[in-house]
């Protein structure tokens, strides 16, 4: 048996792209990575020198083998699982199935003026453009809101199109290859949607205060993120009727991330642990709040990307009490043992902490009270709409 190929899973963008190349939507383009495309996939380092990959799905299932030096890209197997795959047609099969229809594509539940127009127009598919950051909706949702647009049009059929997010004339392209010269027609001005439509997207879409929140604390040990993070919760559980998890470091570290050290890598696991599981949170409707040091940038933004995914807002906080502040405060002891070098890779001392560049809130606690520094994150909160506080509201301060 010849040995097994290295395994990669692409993000989900270029899973998307991955099924177009397979099934011809990207025509003329048929591999990753060609010159001047915005079609790429980006292997892990450590995958950089190997001659084949095997692209696999979340849970493992071998799609295509990929030849990293050219990009090329050979089937292994289809996608089989996930919400109306059914939907998902290739070119040819929409050809077999759809020849001599009108092609509109859709990337938002259709609106009620929309839906009147196109009434008129003959036989039609509503391409519905699913792929990664391109709908409006999540592709479950607009596919819902597609089917239940075509039972009230004459003559309609719904296909699913994974065309990911890559401007406008890539996703002209693919409506092209799919429409093979049949009409292909704009949806029309949006004006409002009524009836199931309607309550699909408003579920789909709740209003900024019930949408899933991750509120996200990140600063140096002794900053004020768990001391901060907990009267926040019990601020949020007081005062409205919200859901609220704690991902506190140090608690995390006991069970969740148990056995991990504090290496570079070690940190980002954890980091990346912690925002997988805030992220299911917030795709549930829920809010996380999270209080570890995640000292890196880069996997701070990872967690970001994890939780926009998941439908839910990530909201930074940097608790930007200084060093020599924390240092004073040194509540367990932990930056006196860094100092005699007890403590190897102590963030601030012989670890280093990017600052934020561009946190929703920065609060320095120092010489402030609990109460005060806690007053900018709500005001934040408020502002972007995600979250009203009232100050002395139910079993608050009272008047
Ligand atoms: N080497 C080193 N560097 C930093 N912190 C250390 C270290 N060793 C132990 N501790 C204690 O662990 C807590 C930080 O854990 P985190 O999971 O939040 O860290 S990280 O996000 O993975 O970097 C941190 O808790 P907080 O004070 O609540 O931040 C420390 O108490
Ligand atoms: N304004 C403030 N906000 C938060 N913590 C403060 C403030 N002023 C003093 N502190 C003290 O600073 C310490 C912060 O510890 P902690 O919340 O555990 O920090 P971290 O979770 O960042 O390690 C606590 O002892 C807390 O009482």
């Amino acid at each position: 048996m010849p040995p097994a190929l290295p395994q990669h899973c692409p993000t989900p963008g270029e899973l998307d792209d991955l099924e177009l190349l397979l099934n011809g939507a990207l025509a003329p383009t048929r591999a990753f990575n060609e010159p001047g495309s915005p079609v790429t996939l980006t292997l892990p380092p450590a995958l950089a020198d190997a001659p084949e990959v095997e692209l696999v799905d979340p849970e493992g299932l071998p799609l295509a083998t990929l030849t990293t030096a050219t990009g090329a890209v050979a089937p292994l197997s289809h996608p089989e699982y996930g919400p109306f795959r059914r939907l998902y047609l290739t070119p040819a099969q929409v050809r077999e199935r759809y020849a001599g229809r009108t092609f509109v594509p859709v990337d938002d539940a259709l609106y009620d003026g929309q839906l009147a127009e196109l009434a008129g127009a003959g036989p039609l598919v509503l391409l519905a453009l699913v792929g990664h950051g391109t709908p409006e909706l999540s592709a479950p949702a607009l596919l819902r809101a597609s089917l239940t647009a075509a039972a009230q049009l004459p003559d309609a059929a719904v296909v699913a199109v994974p065309a990911a997010a890559h401007g406008d004339d890539l996703l002209l392209r693919v409506v092209e290859n799919y429409a093979a010269g049949d009409p292909v027609r704009d949806a029309g001005p949006a004006d409002h949607h009524s009836g199931r439509i309607a309550e699909i997207v408003r579920h789909d879409q709740p209003h900024a205060d019930h949408r899933g929140l991750v509120l996200f604390f990140t600063g140096l040990s002794g900053s004020g993120k768990s001391t901060l993070a907990r009267a926040l919760m019990d601020r949020i559980l007081e005062q409205t009727d919200r859901r609220v998890t704690s991902l506190d470091g140090d608690v995390v570290r006991r069970h969740l991330s148990a056995g991990l050290t504090f290496s570079k890598e070690d940190r980002e696991t954890n980091i990346r642990r912690i925002g997988w599981v805030a992220a299911e949170i917030s795709r549930h409707g829920g809010i996380a709040v999270c209080s570890p040091i995640a000292p890196f940038a880069e996997t701070r933004e990872q967690v970001r990307t994890m939780v926009e995914d998941a439908g839910g807002a990530f909201f930074l906080v940097h608790v930007a009490t200084p060093l020599e502040e924390c240092e004073r405060r040194d509540r367990k002891g932990l930056y006196a043992r860094a100092r005699m070098g007890e403590i190897p890779e102590f963030t601030g001392i012989s670890s280093p902490y990017d600052e934020p560049v561009d946190p929703a809130v920065r609060v320095d606690t120092t010489g402030r009270t609990i109460d005060d520094a806690l007053g900018d994150v709500v005001a934040a909160l408020e502002e972007r709409g995600y979250l009203h506080l009232p100050r002395g509201a139910a079993g608050g301060d009272g008047p």
